[in-house]
């Protein structure tokens, strides 16, 4: 790791698991090494934009509940072998960081990852994925996936962000008015148009076929999703009973969040051809 500008600070809350702890005059946050995963993001005047459960695993191999975790090379289940891990293999890994910069504006941070014999056990693709975080006045996240091998690759994926709100009853979701929606809620299967704006009420889980910018509004602020890279976007709320399966979250959390999730989801696959590479990029900016 090169040397840390001095708005960012080396930490360990758990035994070999670094944090960066970032104290910047545009914002305050956290991103942990392991999934190249910002934890925490709280823009200058504002409350924090990001929920991280409390109670969030900080080990090797288990994702991070909360924050921003990067689903790669496949969003939920693997499509052919439900014993492979859901949401990919990089969530669960620890990155480099190969660049950190403090840019005045915002501080900028660049993680990569390779294939490896442990990916290619699991995935047999060769890979090399770069996250470029900003994290400012605004957030942005680019997930840049490089296909380093001799066949076309076919990924889809997910930046599975968790959108901190004040009460979930209260939240108001636009942007996805008109648009056709596969709803997975509770292990079922049905599809249909969204009508009117999103209200949460219960376990919630659609997946969108939309590339729009996702506005939620609650009673305290606006908060915008934008989306290049992404032909998909999906909305989770795990409710109270799936919040409690979960077991890394405080019972009444479910509350607290609302996932947006920038994604190409199954269904929306995305082909690089070898040499070549896909750019999934969110953007979520305060009002
Ligand atoms: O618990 P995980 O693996 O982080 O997944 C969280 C949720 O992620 C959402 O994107 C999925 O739609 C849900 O089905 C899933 O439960």
């Amino acid at each position: 790791m090169n040397a840390l500008p001095a708005c960012i600070r080396l930490t360990h809350p758990a035994e070999d698991y670094p944090v960066l702890e970032i104290d910047h005059p545009t914002c305050r946050a956290r991103v942990a090494l392991h999934g190249a995963h910002v934890m925490e993001w709280q823009p200058a005047g504002h409350a924090p934009v990001l929920y991280c459960s409390p109670q969030a695993v900080l080990r090797e191999g288990k994702a991070i509940r909360g924050g921003i975790p990067i689903c790669w090379p496949w969003f939920g289940a693997h499509p052919t072998d439900p014993t492979k891990p859901a949401h990919g293999i990089v969530r669960t890994r620890f990155w480099r960081l190969t660049d950190s910069q403090d840019g005045g504006e915002s501080v900028e941070l660049r993680f990569e990852l390779e294939s490896d014999d442990a990916t290619r056990a699991i995935w047999g693709h060769d890979f090399h994925v770069i996250v470029e975080i900003r994290l400012g006045a605004e957030l942005h996240l680019s997930l840049i996936s490089h296909n380093t091998g001799e066949t076309a690759l076919e990924e889809t994926g997910a930046l599975h962000t968790y959108l901190a709100v004040d009460d979930i009853a209260n939240v108001e979701v636009t942007g996805l008015e008109g648009v056709a929606y596969l709803d997975t809620a509770a292990g079922q299967r049905s599809s249909g148009v969204e009508e009117g704006a999103i209200r949460i009420d219960g376990e919630y889980e659609r997946t969108y076929g939309s590339t729009a910018t996702v506005t939620l509004r609650d009673a305290t602020r606006t908060l915008h999703t934008h989306k290049h890279g992404s032909a998909s976007t999906i909305v989770w709320s795990p409710g109270v009973e799936k919040a409690a399966r979960l077991g890394d979250m405080p019972l009444e959390d479910f509350r607290r969040f609302l996932c947006i999730e920038t994604a190409n989801a199954p269904g929306a696959e995305v082909t690089v051809k070898p040499g070549g590479h896909h750019v999934l990029r969110t953007r979520i900016t305060v009002s």
